[in-house]
């Protein structure tokens, strides 16, 4: 790719400089003839800007219809079973039919703008080679011209020729170069946008304070965090809410679906920032702390764990903090064995023919629901995290692998910092603290008792209306 650039930029310069040494031969031979030859440079110039910008705009809308047209590939094959479960495969062959023929529209677009750019700097190029043939003609039957000026003068002239439409085709394709990459730009300057981890003033007191694991068992504070998505600005998610976390305690999250549960914890790793408010642990914002460090002490187990399809074993070792090659196998082996008989993953581990090395197919499709999870668990453990963040799964799990799960996480917690975005009622009950989430707030806070006292309170209606369907209180 650079090295594509690098002879791109170098011929470029060349054609530049030949250009430049061409017209001052042309002039040297005869000026009247050279301002004739060159009449046509200044509007092919122009036209050559305005082209540039149309084909930058051009293919960074090629780039848009490529990738519309790969996320539909990507999603649809990753989702296979619910593609095939809808027989929506002639649907899908069409749509991506659809995305592809938007890209050749785009390609023919772009291919007829070059035709027709190209066809025009040809017409005029031979236009004026014919008109240097006519004045110079005229020149030489003046005898102000000699044949042997003529002749050097149009070698000249071809070679300038050859030289600007060299810089037209430079400028043409580093604008599509340009429009191209224009994703790839946006993203990078967003990145520069994110507080790097290991700088800052503030960086430097806390390394000096001694930044330990054990700072993330002290209390976790949201203080009056606003916050919405950057892609949905319209919605206020947080409304300046408050919350604390207990250090080394459990505290249940619980409210109506979409209320922003999974968002608290999003903030918490930082994967957005709040538009106003802060988030620290210990009295430290979690902005002035190493972001990699931060995110190594904080275990999450989503609502929905996405394995690799790698082998069960890789996907636990994912959990270790490091480089895996770093982890020596006789070092990590035991902790891989130890976190899944934690997270009560062994006995079925173990059970199956090719036991750890069994392959989980693409996003873990060959392991039951209970048996993610219970994978995921592991992979949270080994990290040995002094904050976990559990997003409790809505679906039911049959009997027998929910009492895995909650007895895996009633292991687990002990000695953390958990949070739980709970679903059942059986977890809330044995959390420490209840934090109930409405419009963006915490309306009410406190222990399971003290919550099923208020009179009216919202969690007491959350209770009511949804213990008798499978004691539910978060979808
Ligand atoms: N990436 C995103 N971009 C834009 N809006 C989002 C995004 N993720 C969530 N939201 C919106 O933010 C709000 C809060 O979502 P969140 O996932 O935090 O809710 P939740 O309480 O965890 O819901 P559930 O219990 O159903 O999992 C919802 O209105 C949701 O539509």
């Amino acid at each position: 790719m650079s090295n594509a650039v690098t002879q791109n930029i170098s011929d470029g310069l060349r054609a530049l400089t030949q250009s430049a040494a061409g017209v001052g031969l042309m002039f040297y031979i005869s000026p009247q003839l050279a301002l004739v030859g060159l009449t046509t440079v200044p509007p092919l110039a122009v036209g050559a800007i305005l082209f540039g910008r149309y084909i930058k705009r051009l293919s960074s809308k090629v780039q848009d219809a490529l990738a519309q047209a790969t996320d539909v590939v990507e999603e649809r094959f990753s989702n296979i079973r619910t593609v095939k479960a809808f027989s929506k495969e002639e649907q899908e062959i069409q749509l991506y039919n659809q995305r592809i023929s938007d890209v050749l529209k785009l390609k023919y677009k772009e291919s007829l703008a070059y035709g027709v750019f190209f066809g025009m700097t040809g017409l005029s190029g031979n236009l004026i080679v014919l008109s240097v043939f006519y004045f110079g003609g005229v020149s030489m039957s003046q005898e102000s011209l000699t044949i042997g000026d003529l002749s050097s003068f149009l070698l000249y002239a071809f070679w300038v020729g050859i030289s600007i439409s060299g810089i037209f085709s430079f400028h043409l394709e580093l604008m599509k170069g340009v429009g191209a990459s224009q994703a790839v730009w946006s993203i990078l300057n967003e990145n520069h946008n994110e507080k790097l981890p290991f700088v800052g003033e503030n960086q430097r007191t806390i390394q000096g304070e001694g930044l330990t694991s054990a700072l993330m068992l002290r209390d976790i504070i949201f203080d009056s965090v606003s916050f919405r998505y950057p892609t949905r600005p319209d919605v206020l998610v947080l409304d300046n809410l408050t919350l604390r976390v207990p250090g080394g305690q459990v505290l249940a999250i619980c409210g109506s679906s979409g209320s922003g549960k999974s968002t608290l914890a999003q903030l918490l790793l930082r994967f957005y920032e709040p538009q106003s408010g802060k988030i620290s642990i210990g009295q430290i914002p979690i902005t002035d702390m190493p972001l990699q460090w931060l995110r190594t002490n904080i275990g999450t187990v989503p609502q929905e764990p996405v394995l690799f399809s790698s082998s069960i074993y890789e996907n636990i070792a994912y959990g270790y903090p490091g480089p895996l090659e770093s982890a020596q196998e006789t070092l990590l082996k035991p902790k891989v064995l130890e976190a899944s008989n934690t997270a009560n993953a062994s006995g079925f581990i173990e059970q199956l023919p090719e036991k750890y090395n069994t392959k989980v197919g693409e996003r873990g499709a060959m392991l039951s629901g209970g048996q993610k999870q219970r994978v995921a668990l592991s992979r949270a453990i080994l990290r040995d995290p002094s904050i976990l963040v559990l997003d409790e799964a809505t679906s039911a799990l049959d009997a027998q692998s929910e009492y895995l799960v909650q007895e895996a996480l009633e292991k687990i917690m002990v000695n953390r910092t958990v949070i739980i975005i709970a679903h059942r009622l059986s977890t809330i009950i044995k959390a420490d603290q209840i934090a109930v989430l409405d419009k963006g707030r915490i309306a009410e806070q406190g222990t399971y008792a003290q919550l099923m006292n208020i009179e009216n309170g919202i969690f007491r209606k959350l209770v009511a209306t949804q213990t008798m369907v499978d004691v539910d209180v978060g979808a």
